[in-house]
């Protein structure tokens, strides 16, 4: 038998998977890893603890299932965007990567659209300057840690890094490149003006691949390290957005996809290069070859949920454990008892600051409009709708530059509940489905190598491996109860916006 690996280097674990030559999953393992946050607004990983863990999950997968390592004929990667990661001379990792939800670079960013010019940013790489992108976090290294910036002879993204590792090669798909704000994404190029005016050298920028693309073959090291055999192709891969809209199939035009991770993201296919007015909506490459998606990104969507659940869910986190179920079904099914609307409560999911629409990382989170009656239930719900609006916004400049959507295909750990997925139904007024693969960015790895190594296109192997099997129709009256609430909610941030950023200074955060 052959088999594919998929391997998502994600946020707070990698996932790897074992999918057969029909597409159907044989089996998952997942390692996690710590994040560190050394001041407010930072996060960053160590690369040797993404390593760790590829290495750990590849090798557990393989024991698992029993699949012998030369049966597996190709792998792929998804990875977390925008980390950096700095490599010297001798391709040694030079200090921990600043993440995609690191916040620390507004000053950066404002100097970016100045050296390069914010209309002339948009033209060159059809998105602006935001804080977690790449670009930024190299001029920041540049002007706070100068010692290690001189060393700097490499520069990759989390999951190119693990790419190195295995096959000793440098490389980068377009889907993630495009997140560094260095790729010419119209073009699928680096844009040497760009580089050139922020005096970022080209020689640190790898080789681009498309996802598909075999950009190298594992190392002896590698086999003996993982159980995997010597030679094994890897393909390039994509960013962990581009794969997971892959992995349910978002191909084409028409169809859109909302991920519910620790981001949220509303993504949409585009078979010729489109931007949004003003760069509101992320303007990429695609997984897919030689197309491009737009996405909108909130920073905090499944993150706010978790952040609920470690600091006010201690009883049904012991209720979870001792009766072996998933304390986030708990959570939802507390949720479940409130009414719509939360009896006017409306919560503000800004808690890592926020991407889109309000690229501000000062942005803040808050319950607005609690009264004695609100308890816990009330709090829960109106957290999952507060979440559920931020991902609206995104949607609405999606419909606003004319793109009509008709299916929402949901991914992520909060697409397991079915409460949430009408939710989303119900707030955006169109229909939600799910597809038989769960596994999201890793299946649309696995797929990448598929398509690379057996020499077939993307799109058709997503139309034969993936099926709808689960399809959640908006409820035209709830829909209209939740429009009132979603109005105030919009007008929200505008009305707050100032004291968010007073209390974000009074406290020094990013
Ligand atoms: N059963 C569930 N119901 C609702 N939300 C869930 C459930 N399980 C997980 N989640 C949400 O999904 C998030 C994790 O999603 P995942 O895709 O694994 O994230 P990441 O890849 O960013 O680590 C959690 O933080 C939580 O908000
Ligand atoms: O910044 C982005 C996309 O632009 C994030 O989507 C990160 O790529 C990681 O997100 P999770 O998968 O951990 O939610």
């Amino acid at each position: 038998m052959t088999y594919f690996m998929g391997l998502d280097l994600g946020t707070s674990a990698v996932k790897c998977i074992l999918v057969d030559d029909t597409g159907r999953v044989i089996g998952s393992h997942s390692v996690e890893y710590p994040l560190q946050q050394p001041h407010p607004g930072w996060a960053e990983q160590h690369p040797e603890d993404w390593w760790n863990g590829t290495v750990q999950g590849i090798r557990a997968l393989l024991d698992k299932t029993g699949v012998s390592g030369e049966e597996v004929a190709g792998i792929g990667f998804s990875g977390q965007m925008h980390g950096s990661v700095f490599l010297d001379e001798a391709q040694q990792v030079i200090r921990p990567a600043l993440l995609w939800c690191d916040q620390r670079t507004a000053e950066q960013c404002a100097y970016i659209e100045s050296a390069v010019g914010k209309e002339e940013l948009g033209r060159l790489t059809g998105n602006k300057a935001l804080t977690g992108f790449t670009a930024p976090k190299v001029v920041w290294l540049r002007q706070h840690e100068p010692e290690n910036y001189e060393r700097v002879r490499h520069l990759l993204l989390p999951k190119d890094y693990v790419r190195l590792r295995l096959t000793g090669a440098l490389g980068m798909d377009m889907a993630d490149a495009s997140g560094t704000l260095l790729l010419d994404v119209a073009n699928r190029r680096w844009s040497q003006t760009v580089a050139e005016r922020l005096d970022i050298p080209m020689a640190w920028l790898p080789p681009l691949y498309e996802s598909n693309d075999v950009a190298g073959h594992l190392l002896p090291e590698a086999a003996s390290l993982t159980g995997l055999a010597a030679g094994t192709p890897v393909v390039a891969g994509g960013g962990d957005q581009a794969c997971g809209a892959v992995g349910v199939g978002v191909v084409r035009q028409g169809i859109a996809s909302v991920a519910l991770g620790t981001s949220g993201v509303v993504f949409v296919h585009d078979d010729a290069y489109q931007v949004d007015e003003a760069y509101r909506l992320h303007s990429f490459c695609h997984g897919v070859p030689g197309k491009w998606h737009r996405m909108g990104v909130m920073l905090a969507a499944g993150g706010s949920f978790q952040w609920w659940r470690n600091h006010f869910a201690h009883e049904e986190l012991a209720r979870a454990q001792a009766e072996g179920k998933d304390v986030y079904e708990i959570l939802t099914s507390i949720a479940e008892t409130a009414p719509l609307g939360s009896e006017g409560l409306i919560f503000l999911p800004y808690l890592s600051g926020e991407r889109t629409p309000h690229p501000d990382p000062k942005a803040r989170g808050g319950f607005i409009g609690l009264n004695l009656r609100h308890g816990k239930p009330h709090l829960t719900r109106a957290l999952l709708e507060g979440i559920t609006f931020g991902l609206r916004d995104s949607m609405q400049l999606i419909q606003e530059s004319g793109i009509e959507v008709t299916e929402l295909r949901v991914n992520g750990g909060g697409a397991r509940s079915l409460f949430w997925r009408q939710m989303i139904a119900d707030i955006f007024g169109i229909p939600v489905v799910t597809v038989n693969s769960t596994d999201g960015p890793a299946y649309g790895a696995a797929i990448m190598a598929a398509s690379g190594v057996l020499g077939e296109d993307i799109t058709a192997l997503c139309e034969k491996w993936i099926q709808v099997v689960d399809r959640v129709e908006p409820n035209a009256d709830n829909h209209q109860k939740y429009e009132a609430y979603y109005q105030i909610y919009r007008s929200l941030y505008g009305t707050l916006q100032a004291t968010f950023h007073q209390l974000s200074d009074l406290a020094g955060q990013a």
